[in-house]
Formats: structure tokens, sequence, C-alpha cells
């Protein structure tokens, strides 16, 4: 059903748009979109450029959102999107994902469409008697599953102050004030030690860096959730190896439990989660 009503839309913007766009640029409107709660983000090559707003008008109008984004790159320590707004001018949001809703600046706050799975994987893998810390707690992507379904008691951790902003509306969006709480530092100076049964190193590029942090936190065992950016020819032994290598070091054995593929994260390198299991030697 939705595949159908796609098919009719993709037509229907290009017939508004040949009407006033040079022909030959037609070809070049994009033909996929991300639609995160009312707010649209597009992906736009640079020979539409000096069209975008009309552009993003169309597809505004098209597909009833209130405010499109043209998409451009994610970068820096908080993972930031920047992405431009091209038409409307509140890209503040709420999206309903899986039972849960995720308010968010989507100009600003990474919600990635490819990580789905993985959020929804989290709703289902923890006990109601655990505790969990999530070390880059974002808006609380892969927490707010598993305090809204799981049950278990949450720790929430996020350095940057905007999005913390959001984190915390969130926490009451979702009415998990009772097991989750929210703390606005950098994980590094979090004072909790051999507390978590449960850890999620949501975060890419420089994960390896947290491991001593996480194992501090965790418990003498407990399951850490392990992502990070890997290069292909470093595939399969990374990033166990390091995982395992820096956990020999602080006294802690680790064991794979699973690996999996959250998504291609540039040529050549792919963003992975493992489930590992720790344990103090
Ligand atoms: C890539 S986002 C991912 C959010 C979520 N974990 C997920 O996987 O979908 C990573 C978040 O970690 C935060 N962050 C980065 N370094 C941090 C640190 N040292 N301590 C706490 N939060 C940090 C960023 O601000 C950002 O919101």
């Amino acid at each position: 059903m939705k595949k159908r009503k796609t098919q009719l839309i993709k037509p229907r913007i290009r017939e508004i748009l040949s009407k006033t766009l040079p022909p030959r640029l037609v070809d070049f409107l994009p033909k996929h979109w991300v639609q995160l709660g009312d707010v649209l983000i597009l992906p736009l090559r640079e020979e539409l450029l000096p069209y975008k707003h009309e552009i993003a008008k169309v597809y505004a109008e098209v597909l009833g959102v209130k405010t499109v984004l043209r998409k451009g790159r994610i970068g820096g320590e908080f993972r930031e999107t920047n992405y431009e707004i091209i038409y409307g001018n509140n890209p503040i949001t709420i999206h309903k994902e899986n039972g849960i809703l995720y308010k968010f600046d989507a100009s600003k706050v990474m919600f990635s469409p490819a990580n789905v799975k993985e959020r929804v994987r989290m709703a289902s893998i923890a006990k109601p008697d655990e505790l969990v810390v999530d070390m880059f707690a974002g808006i609380g992507h892969l927490s707010l599953p598993i305090a809204k379904h799981c049950g278990a008691k949450v720790i929430a951790i996020e350095k940057s102050p905007y999005t913390f902003r959001f984190l915390v509306e969130n926490i009451e969006l979702n009415k998990v004030q009772d097991r989750m709480t929210a703390y606005n530092i950098d994980n590094r100076e979090f004072k909790g030690e051999n507390i978590a049964d449960r850890i999620l190193m949501g975060y890419v590029v420089k994960t390896h860096e947290f491991i001593p942090k996480a194992l501090e936190i965790a418990k003498d065992e407990a399951i850490i959730h392990y992502h990070n950016t890997v290069p292909e020819r470093l595939m399969p032994e990374e990033p166990f190896k390091t995982f395992q290598e820096t956990a020999r070091e602080y006294n802690y054995e680790a064991e794979l439990l699973e690996s999996r593929i959250i998504k291609r994260y540039a040529p050549g390198v792919w963003h992975v989660v493992l489930d590992v299991r720790v344990f103090k030697k």
C-alpha cells in the first residue's frame, strides 16, 4: 500500500516541477527521501540548488510535511547534521517509531533510518531487573526502547547540551521518568563504577577510545553493545580484536556473542555492532 502511494507521488512531483524546471534537470529530482515526523530530508544534487526552494515547496505540498531540509554531512564529536532548511521554518519534530516518541531538531541531531533494526532490537534486549548505561545517548535513540519496552533501569549520558534538552523531553514524553535518568556530561566524567549489567556504546569512528571507561562502569560480568566503524579489509577480525586486547589490559576477558552490520558508513567502511560479554579475570 505504502509502496503504491510512493509510486504515485513521484510522477506527481515530476509532473508539477517539469512545468518550471529546465527539462534536463527533471531526471535529477530525488527519488528517495526520509520523512521524520513532519520533516522531510531531501538529498539534492548541486545542479538543482538554484531551484532548491521551489523543489522543496512541491515535495512539502505533495507529501504533506511542514519543513524540508537539504541532506548534508554528519560530523564532529556530537555527530551533528547541520542540514539546511529549504522550506518551512521549524525543524523540530516528533517522530514515532516502534511505540516510542522521539522529539528532536532534525536539522542538527542525527536520526538514521538505517539504524532502525538496532533501535527495534534494543526493545527486547534487556530484563526488567537490569541496570543499563547508555554512554552515547543522543536523544535516547537506543535507550528509550530499553526503558519503555524492557522496563529496565537506564542511565543515559549525553555530552551535547543541545541534544540533551531533547533527551530530557523524550524521557517525559515516553513516561519513563521512573526508570530513566539523564546526565549532561562527557561519559568519561561519569562517576559510577562496577554498576552496569549492560552498556550501550552507540558511537562511531573513535568508540575504541571509550572501552576502558565502559569496563569501569561494567559489573564484574556485563554485556556491552559495542558499535564502531571498520574498514572492510580489517574484517572480520576487527573490531573484536581491539576490544578484546583492551579488555585484557584492564583485567577483563571478552567473549563475542554476536556481530551485526548496521550500515555502510563510507566506501569500504562498515558501521558494525558487537554484542560482547565481559567478565573479570
Ligand atoms: C552518533 S550519536 C548516536 C546516538 C545513539 N547512541 C545511536 O546509536 O543511535 C552519538 C551521541 O554521542 C554523544 N557523545 C559524543 N561523545 C560523547 C561523550 N564523550 N560523552 C557523552 N556523549 C557523547 C554525541 O553528542 C551524540 O549525541
